[in-house]
């Protein structure tokens, strides 16, 4: 079967002829690959638009990413400043949407800068007046400014209400003083803000009329927009390696009493007048959607995308890889017709399906109440805060142990770079940490369960103090968090499920991986369900049965399903997982472009030919 015609292939020379072993997987189609693509991408035009995009980056080669493995950090950061900057002119010259533009992001495989750009803009729209919107948003969107989200610091990253940035508010000039009082004070990890930023929404606590009002943000000039060099009182600069990202300038920020104009506070959700008297039009958390924004935008647009291209890699990798044999007489097998191959690769491939589903219900949901929050109607904000953190909690959690199983079911050739595992699993390894630290988001949805609450109460009434009680139980909260989350995973995907009526191959293929995400998610935690009763154990073994028992019928879909999530090879950029299945030949000749073969050997002089050479001085 020759390659699907809209598909780019990396025009190598292997593109041409598609690998017997995995051409074979796709001749059986029990269902239509395209329609579920298009189902996954919100519809057919969808699909056209995002393909159109693709053909586009993909055939410039300012946008190649094929020297990346064997790029410094410096050279990584320049490569994808420049694919910025060249994405920025196409969508200037074509006049792209945003959602073209999220096109391009994801051919380009994230490979881009100026993402904390974009987070600025969200945080602008989310926490600014409508006055404020209109003056800073055109020069966002046209990049006359560069800016980052300057929250974390070097001593707080999770606890806001401990940073130490100061906004002192000065009626005489009718200026905020901006400060960092303390080494700790300095901000710490922004994305964008060690070589590229010009501006910074710094979120320090605000002290005004005497009294200390909470974390604010404000728009600071960090950056001179003439010779980019650090305005007066700016020290800038990048926090250096990283375990990946290493494209992204992640910077530090210390300010020694910068003023800004009291119009630079952002005040859709409170306000300083000129006299310092200051005006709360919003909640105590108001100033905290700015992560919600974040929270929910991530979910598809950057932690989700790791998990189901290292499905795409191990799975399409398991029906080229051959080794041992079934039985004596037999060939040798393919590593995917081993059950515990499958036992490996089938609950992450299930993964990405739920966590799509859940995504989209979510960014749903986001939709419908986010204008009311803006019209500072909260009601709906605790409801979104919960599913958000729960959301994004669990899914970095599970993206990362999938794209590290993904990678280990590979073998040696998962440890390659050249696959493109590890960089996969390095990178989305950041999202437990990013945009709220995992225990502490799973934590702030914890506050919504039963039996963590009685065993608060029980605390509690023993006399306990509140905090300690809570603390004393916050690994059951978090157990119950984990737990409820998994459960919203499952009850997405299935409530998905039920607007396929008129797509039935397709509904049953993913009625399977729903099965298995949700047995999947009962096996691993059988021991609470064996706990408190909801279980017995002959129970739990027809939850076994019937959870291997799916295999066999999701084998033979497997490449199928990861077909349909249509990454393009330049977007995977990996060896092992191109559509063509010629991994072998690129390998090999993948690994002839390292420079550890193209400029020659230099400790030969120095060190290994005094060596071969210095038993003859014990002559
Ligand atoms: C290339 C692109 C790469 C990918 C993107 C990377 C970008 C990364 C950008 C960043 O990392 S920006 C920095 C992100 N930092 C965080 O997310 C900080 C995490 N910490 C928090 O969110 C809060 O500090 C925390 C929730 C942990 C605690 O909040 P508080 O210290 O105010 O205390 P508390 O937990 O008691 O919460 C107080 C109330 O606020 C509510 N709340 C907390 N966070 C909220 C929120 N975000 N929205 C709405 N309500 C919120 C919370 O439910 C509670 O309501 P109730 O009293 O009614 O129960
Ligand atoms: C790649 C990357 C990009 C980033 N980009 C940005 C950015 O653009 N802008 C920005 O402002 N920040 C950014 N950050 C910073 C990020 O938001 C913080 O690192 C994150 O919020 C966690 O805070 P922390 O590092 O201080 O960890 P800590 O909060 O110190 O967490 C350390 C440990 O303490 C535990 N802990 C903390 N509080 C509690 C609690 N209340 N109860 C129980 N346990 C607790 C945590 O669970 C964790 O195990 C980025 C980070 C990374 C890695």
């Amino acid at each position: 079967m020759s390659s699907p015609v809209h598909r780019v292939s990396l025009g190598d020379t292997w593109s041409r002829q598609v690998h017997p072993d995995i051409d074979s997987e796709r001749h059986a189609q029990s269902f239509d690959v395209e329609r579920l693509t298009n189902i996954l991408d919100g519809g057919a035009q969808n699909t056209a638009c995002r393909r159109r995009v693709e053909s586009i980056i993909h055939s410039d080669p300012e946008f190649s990413g094929q020297d990346n493995y064997f790029m410094t950090q410096n050279e990584r950061y320049e490569a994808a400043m420049r694919k910025t900057f060249h994405t920025q002119m196409l969508i200037q010259r074509l006049g792209w949407s945003e959602k073209e533009s999220v096109y391009a992001h994801r051919a380009l495989s994230g490979d881009t800068v100026l993402g904390v750009h974009k987070i600025f803009l969200k945080a602008l729209r989310s926490l600014g007046s409508e006055e404020q919107i209109a003056k800073w948003e055109p020069l966002c969107k046209t990049y006359q400014i560069i800016a980052t989200y300057a929250q974390t610091e070097l001593g707080h990253g999770t606890y806001l209400q401990g940073l130490e940035t100061e906004a002192t508010y000065d009626p005489a000039t009718q200026e905020f003083v901006i400060h960092s009082p303390t080494i700790t004070a300095t901000k710490w990890w922004p994305g964008d803000l060690g070589r590229s930023a010009t501006h910074a929404l710094v979120l320090a606590q605000l002290i005004c009329s005497g009294a200390r009002r909470g974390m604010h943000g404000f728009i600071v000039p960090i950056r001179s927009l003439q010779d980019h060099t650090p305005l007066p009182g700016i020290t800038v600069g990048d926090i250096g390696p990283k375990m990946n990202f290493d494209q992204l300038d992640n910077g530090f920020l210390r300010l020694d009493h910068v003023r800004v104009p009291r119009e630079n506070m952002l005040n859709r959700f409170a306000q300083v007048l000129p006299d310092g008297t200051y005006i709360k039009l919003g909640t105590e958390q108001s100033n905290y959607l700015s992560m919600v924004v974040t929270r929910v935008e991530i979910l598809l647009g950057e932690i989700l995308p790791h998990l189901q291209k290292a499905c795409v890699v191990a799975v399409r990798y398991s029906v080229i890889r051959r080794q041992s044999r079934l039985r004596p007489s037999d060939p040798e097998a393919k590593i995917l017709d081993y059950q515990t191959q499958q036992h490996k690769l089938f609950p992450p491939l299930a993964m990405s399906y739920a966590f799509h589903f859940l995504a989209v219900s979510i960014l749903e949901f986001f939709q419908r109440s986010y204008s009311a929050i803006l019209d500072r109607d909260f009601s709906l904000l605790p409801e979104l805060h919960a599913l958000s953190t729960g959301a994004k909690a669990m899914m970095a959690d599970f993206c990362i142990q999938g794209a590290e199983m993904c990678r280990r079911a590979c073998g040696g050739h998962g440890y390659s770079k050249l696959s493109g595992l590890p960089s996969l699993v390095t990178r989305v390894s950041a999202s437990s940490i990013y945009e709220g630290e995992n225990t502490v988001l799973y934590l702030q949805v914890a506050r919504l369960i039963k039996d963590s609450v009685h065993q608060l109460q029980t605390l509690t009434q023993s006399g306990a103090d509140q905090h300690e009680a809570w603390n004393q139980t916050t690994v059951i909260h978090l157990q119950a968090a984990k737990a409820h989350c998994y459960y919203t995973s499952v009850k997405s995907f299935s409530d998905a499920l039920q607007k396929l009526e008129d797509e039935p191959a397709i509904q049953q293929v993913l009625k399977r991986l729903c099965h298995l995400h949700a047995l999947h998610g009962i096996l691993t935690n059988s021991g609470d369900f064996l706990h408190d009763g909801f279980l017995s154990g002959a129970q739990v073994d027809m939850v076994r049965t019937a959870y291997l028992d799916l295999f066999l019928l999701i084998r033979k879909d497997a490449i199928l399903l990861t077909d349909a999530f249509d990454f393009t090879d330049q977007c995977l950029h990996s060896a092992l997982g191109c559509y063509d299945g010629n991994v072998y030949e690129r390998l090999f000749q993948w690994a002839q472009k390292s420079p550890t073969n193209t400029q020659g050997n230099p400790a030969y002089e120095k060190y290994i030919r005094p060596l071969l050479q210095s038993w003859r001085s014990k002559l």
